[in-house]
């Protein structure tokens, strides 16, 4: 998907801006606070209904106004769409595709698929599991079309599960919940550890380029000794479930370990070396995309210069750019960005306090 024609109103600090975006490489840049971040976190925010900045998303409304509203001209191959977002003050959105009112926001996901890489995207390494579970469901949401209902499935005998849990019941009384908790969980993690697999073979390229002294290994761990049955494990932990109040084993614990040697990535490489290996996590996962579906994703990489040298720059950038996909990147001097490539971005923005202008 191809973003030809965005249009932002009252996000922000921007109140309105048009642009047109190239194909590749779109450069955004500008100084501290004139609002290259929410440029990019518009663009997230037609593509999730949601902020990656901030869980309020009352808050991205400009201040003084009612409703921020998203517009856009969208592409892929011969297909043309047009997606429209509004968001209110009272917490209404209103998203509308080709003029037809849009009520599941999972639908926008999957119309725009977005990867992002932020200067908290450290979060997906050193945080607790949740945002690495987040990243793998991303990839099997898109991979498999099953995925959605079933992690719903999931989500549901779990909640019944656990305030069953926390009411003490008998264990006959939860045995149902289990019996549906078992079957949906199975699903979701073939479906994980398939797309898991995938993904490593995408990986290895992409972290031997940025990261060739190192050797970084990928594992999905699926939330529960992958020895045991998860029935029975269900059972033999029901007194120690009942003592807590919820459930510890299932897929709702699975996660995404990433180790360097025999230690966790985050203590064995610098900053500099966790970005970009946050970044072939990313790349790894548009590509796969792309291969799967013929899905081009859109990178939204904010403040890429920081944390990288010249070379790291330039390998990054050059590997965003062999995606084939659409890539906003935002930095402070635009030079730290165009130093770093053999040729000029496809086109180049200037954010001045709300304004975004095309630099000829
Ligand atoms: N709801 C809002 N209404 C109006 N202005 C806002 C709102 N929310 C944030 N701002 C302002 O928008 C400005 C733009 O912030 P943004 O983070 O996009 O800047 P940036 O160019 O990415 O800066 P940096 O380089 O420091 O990351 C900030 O000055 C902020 O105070």
């Amino acid at each position: 998907m191809i973003i030809q024609q965005l249009h932002v109103e009252s996000f922000r600090n921007i109140r309105s801006a048009q642009l047109s975006p190239g194909n590749g490489l779109n450069l955004i840049y500008g100084q501290n606070g004139s609002g290259k971040t929410s440029l990019l976190e518009a663009i997230h925010f037609l593509g999730l209904g949601r902020s990656f900045r901030s869980h309020l998303s009352q808050r991205v409304i400009q201040e003084g106004e009612d409703k921020l509203q998203l517009f856009s001209r969208l592409a892929a191959g011969d297909d043309e769409h047009k997606l429209g977002l509004r968001r209110f003050r009272n917490g209404d959105t209103e998203v509308r595709m080709d003029g037809e009112r849009i009520k599941k926001l999972s639908l926008l996901a999957e119309a725009l698929p977005i990867q992002l890489i932020t200067p908290e995207s450290f979060a997906l390494l050193f945080e607790g599991p949740k945002a690495r579970r987040q990243f793998i469901d991303w990839g099997a949401f898109h991979a498999d079309s099953s995925f959605y209902l079933n992690w719903m499935s999931v989500r549901r005998a779990l909640k019944q599960r656990n305030q069953l849990l926390r009411d003490k019941a008998r264990y006959q009384q939860i045995a149902f919940w289990d019996k549906e908790f078992v079957r949906y969980s199975q699903v979701v993690t073939e479906i994980r550890k398939h797309y898991v697999d995938s993904l490593n073979e995408q990986l290895k390229g992409i972290i031997g380029g940025f990261l060739p002294q190192v050797e970084v290994r990928v594992s999905f761990t699926q939330g529960w000794d992958s020895k045991s049955d998860l029935a029975e494990l269900l059972q033999t932990q029901y007194e120690r479930d009942i003592s807590l109040g919820f459930t510890v084993s299932g897929p709702h614990k699975a996660d995404l370990r990433l180790r360097v040697g025999t230690l966790p990535a985050q203590d064995a490489l610098s900053r500099g070396q966790l970005k970009l290996l946050v970044c072939a996590l990313r790349i790894a996962q548009g590509r796969l995309l792309q291969q799967q579906l013929n899905k081009n994703s859109i990178y939204l990489v904010d403040d890429l210069p920081s944390e990288l040298d010249k070379q790291h720059r330039k390998l990054l950038l050059q590997e965003l750019v062999d995606t084939h996909a659409q890539v906003f990147v935002t930095a402070i001097d635009p030079a730290a960005i165009s130093d770093s490539l053999n040729f000029p971005p496809d086109r180049t923005f200037r954010v001045e306090r709300g304004e975004v202008k095309v630099i000829e």
